[in-house]
């Protein structure tokens, strides 16, 4: 398995691109299943997700291929599987994805249950339950979800009673080839929603409101290929600002997008960092030790769970004491004993981590345990004293695209030990 190897100390400046988001290319990718003919997806990011993804979709039977650097042509016209087997789905959880899309242009499919994860249960309770209202008959028998329906789905009232992105994605693809309107109350109202749902009008759907707790869905007979370009990634994007702010750097981050930062901007300058946007960029400069800053993460417009453990990191060095208190996912603290063994000193209450911040972090071999909570040890090992070894960083490979490019460009002392 592959490490990183991370001598820290150095302040991060210059320009970094960010890539196409993960979490919007992930059901956007599936949403091609619904198409009828070849859809072309630019500024995908490369993924080992991504590239999960793309296996998944040629077992189901699509044809696929790379087109330059960042976009994929995929055609679905030919899809002769409708079975997501356990082996895809348990490297992905958002394999899941493919419920909705298959079930509705194909009135079946058969995919495993993802299983819980580090993170937490992440149950999708939510999924099955909003597809049974549009009229399919489903069963969970032998770690699968069996799901079939005579004609098309019906359009429903569907009042989600957890705001969850992936569920309300699974339903507003569904939702887009049933026979009526579908309206989707509690919706999830990420910018990566906003991103399907503008995909999927693309293709010829009806769907309306995203962005704001209710999606309306009017259902059509069908959809068809057509371009679509991916929003940037705001957790990467994120990632690299607080990544810049704890070395007191200068870097800004280009192809992004500012409008769906607002939350995550606001606890930077909160911590002390000058942030500068333009259209499609924004720039962090830093010249003093960050103030610890208090967080509750919860579902947007407010602060993403998925930008958590970065800032544990950063409250790790900051001055003074503060709280973060984690309210999606029940297991999201697996950094914390890793930053602890780097010299932090943060105290776990339940749901939130105590972080008394301390002038210096040491480096010491630690393990990442899931993607974000990787990324947060990265960040560690950029600012500590010795050298950090940071092993499993296949986690971080799923969602940040050369990471190690991308931070060496930036003058970062990081390098990939090759492992087995
Ligand atoms: C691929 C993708 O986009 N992943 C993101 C997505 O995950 P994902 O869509 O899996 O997360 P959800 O928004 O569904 O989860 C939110 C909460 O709802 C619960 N829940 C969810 C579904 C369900 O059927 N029943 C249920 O109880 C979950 O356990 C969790 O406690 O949103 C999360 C929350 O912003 C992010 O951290 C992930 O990066
Ligand atoms: C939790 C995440 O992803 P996933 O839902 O794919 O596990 C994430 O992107 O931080």
């Amino acid at each position: 398995m592959d490490a990183f190897k991370i001598n820290g100390g150095n302040p991060l400046n210059g320009e970094v691109a960010i890539s196409g988001a993960k979490n919007a290319a992930l059901p956007i990718l599936m949403a091609t299943l619904l198409s009828e003919t070849p859809i072309t997806i630019e500024n995908v990011p490369r993924l080992n997700d991504i590239n999960t993804t793309l296996k998944l979709l040629t077992q189901l039977g699509a044809n696929i291929h790379w087109q330059g650097d960042d976009a994929v042509v995929i055609d679905a016209s030919n899809i002769n599987n409708q079975k997501a087997a356990y082996d895809l789905v348990k490297t992905m959880r958002a394999s899941i994805l493919v419920l909705g899309p298959l079930l509705a242009r194909f009135g079946h499919a058969e995919v495993s249950l993802p299983g819980g994860c580090a993170i937490g249960a992440r149950p999708v309770n939510l999924h099955i339950q909003g597809l049974k209202l549009m009229g399919a008959d489903i069963d969970v028998e032998n770690g699968y979800i069996h799901a079939r329906n005579e004609g098309r789905l019906k359009g429903a009232t569907i009042f989600m009673d957890t705001v969850s992105v992936t569920g309300t994605e699974n339903l507003m693809m569904a939702a887009a080839l049933a026979q009526g309107t579908t309206v989707i109350e509690n919706a999830a109202r990420e910018p990566e929603i906003v991103d399907l749902a503008n995909c999927l009008n693309a293709m010829g759907a009806k769907v309306s409101g995203a962005g704001s707790n209710t999606l309306t869905i009017e259902g059509v007979e069908k959809l068809e290929g057509s371009h679509y370009r991916v929003m940037p990634d705001r957790i990467e994007t994120g990632t690299y600002l607080v990544a810049a702010a704890v070395t007191r750097g200068n870097v800004k981050c280009t192809h992004a997008d500012p409008k769906a930062m607002d939350a995550v901007i606001s606890k930077l300058q909160e911590a002390g960092a000058e942030v500068t946007c333009g259209d499609d960029w924004i720039a962090l400069k830093m010249d003093k030790r960050p103030k610890a800053v208090n967080i509750r993460t919860a579902p947007h417009p407010a602060f993403p769970t998925d930008m958590q453990a970065q800032f544990v990191a950063l409250n790790a060095i900051a001055e003074g004491t503060a709280t973060i208190k984690e309210t999606i996912f029940e297991n999201r603290f697996m950094h914390v004993p890793e930053l602890r063994r780097m010299g932090a000193d943060i105290d776990l209450e339940g749901n939130t981590a105590v972080t008394k911040g301390v002038e210096n972090l040491t480096g010491a071999q630690v393990m990442a345990t899931d993607l974000r909570a990787s990324a947060s040890l990265v960040i560690a090992g950029l600012i500590a004293t010795t050298e950090t070894q940071v092993d499993r960083i296949y986690h971080i490979d799923r969602g940040y695209q050369r990471i190690e490019d991308k931070l060496q460009k930036l003058g970062a002392d990081i390098v990939r030990i090759q492992g087995n």
